[in-house]
């Protein structure tokens, strides 16, 4: 069993009336990678800056290794870093970009070795790029310039909120090369976030899925937003567009969303009694992490879906498949 390294107790914060996070109570294990997912506005970034100590909760205990810690709390500070969802970069050389923490942490013994093997780590050469500037820089190079900044540092706690986000394929497989190889050391601990579902289960040991600053105990792989209507001839529920319908049981508010557990959705049989079904286009396949289970991302009546399924199953992008789900299993956020 993993040792817990944070454990949250009824955590909320809050921006006025709003809960970004909402009394979330969950432990996160040391030694492992920890995706965090989650629709746009679940939370997810404002669980980060609380994990890095960069924010305190307004309700609720932040444990760190079973004590509470605090921004710049010496039990912390050098030990866990952040990496922002928009990293900054100092109007500097990537050199000094990369030395900038180094010398914030007073370290300066084999400061031009470390920088060199921080640049390696994300795939970027010290003679080609220590001396560019910031704006000599694309996309993708500065952002791994950002996270070899984090690298050079050797935290145990690594922080990383959506790497890859407006970085190309190739960026993004080096990002995921170096978060791996980084994770693979004794004693690391990575807690990233992506939109890349695909992406965050092939770097991830474990995901926490979140929605409306709550965590939901299970991998959701559908959510249904209204509005919701009642179709006149038969009086069920359905969710969807002029692109097709999803059956539902009845709405209990106008703006309640749907949730169907990915476990619950099956992919190319006819829905048997009490199951509902709707066509749908793959879009993506992917294996998960370890390679014994894969995802498919399909559309379904305009809304985007995941399901899992052995690797030797997966359906081939472009196919229209049935998907079908108990009416039971469908959730109310
Ligand atoms: N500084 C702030 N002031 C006011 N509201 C905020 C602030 N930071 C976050 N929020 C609100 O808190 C909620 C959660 O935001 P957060 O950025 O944590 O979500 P997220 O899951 O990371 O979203 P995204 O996927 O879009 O990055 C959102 O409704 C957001 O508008």
């Amino acid at each position: 069993m993993d040792r817990p390294l944070y454990q949250l107790e009824e955590v909320s914060r809050c921006f006025g009336a709003a809960r970004a996070l909402d009394r979330c109570s969950f432990s996160i294990p040391a030694g492992r990678v920890t995706g965090i997912a989650g629709p746009n506005g679940s939370g997810k970034s404002t669980l980060l800056s609380l994990l890095a100590f960069v924010e305190r909760p307004d309700e609720g205990r932040v444990l760190f290794e079973g004590r509470e810690e605090h921004p710049f709390s010496p039990a912390v500070r050098h030990r866990v870093t952040l990496m922002p969802q928009t990293p900054f970069l100092l109007d500097r050389s990537v050199f000094d970009n990369v030395r900038y923490g180094l010398s914030l942490k007073k370290e300066t013994t084999d400061v031009a070795d470390k920088v060199g093997r921080a640049l390696a780590r994300v795939g970027l050469d010290f003679d080609a790029f220590s001396r560019r500037r910031r704006h000599e820089l694309s996309g993708g190079e500065a952002q791994r310039v950002a996270l070899a900044a984090r690298l050079v540092l050797d935290p145990e706690v690594l922080i990383l909120d959506e790497p890859t986000a407006s970085v190309d394929a190739a960026s993004s497989f080096l990002i995921h090369q170096a978060i791996l190889a980084f994770a693979a050391q004794p004693g690391k601990t990575v807690i990233l976030t992506s939109h890349d579902a695909a992406w965050l289960d092939s770097v991830s040991d474990e995901i926490l899925f979140f929605f409306r600053g709550r965590r939901v105990t299970e991998k959701m792989g559908l959510l249904l937003f209204g509005p919701f209507a009642k179709d006149p001839a038969s009086g069920a529920w359905v969710a969807g567009t002029g692109q097709g319908t999803i059956a539902l049981p009845e709405p209990p508010s106008a703006d309640a969303v749907a949730a169907v557990p990915e476990r619950c959705l099956r992919m190319g049989t006819e829905e048997g009694a009490h199951e509902a079904g709707f066509d749908a286009e793959v879009r993506e396949t992917a294996l998960e992490k370890g390679r014994t289970g894969a995802r498919v991302t399909l559309i379904g009546a305009g809304f985007p879906l995941t399901l899992s399924c052995p690797p030797h199953q997966l359906p081939e992008p472009g196919r229209t498949v049935r998907v079908s789900y108990p009416l039971s299993s469908v959730q109310w956020l």
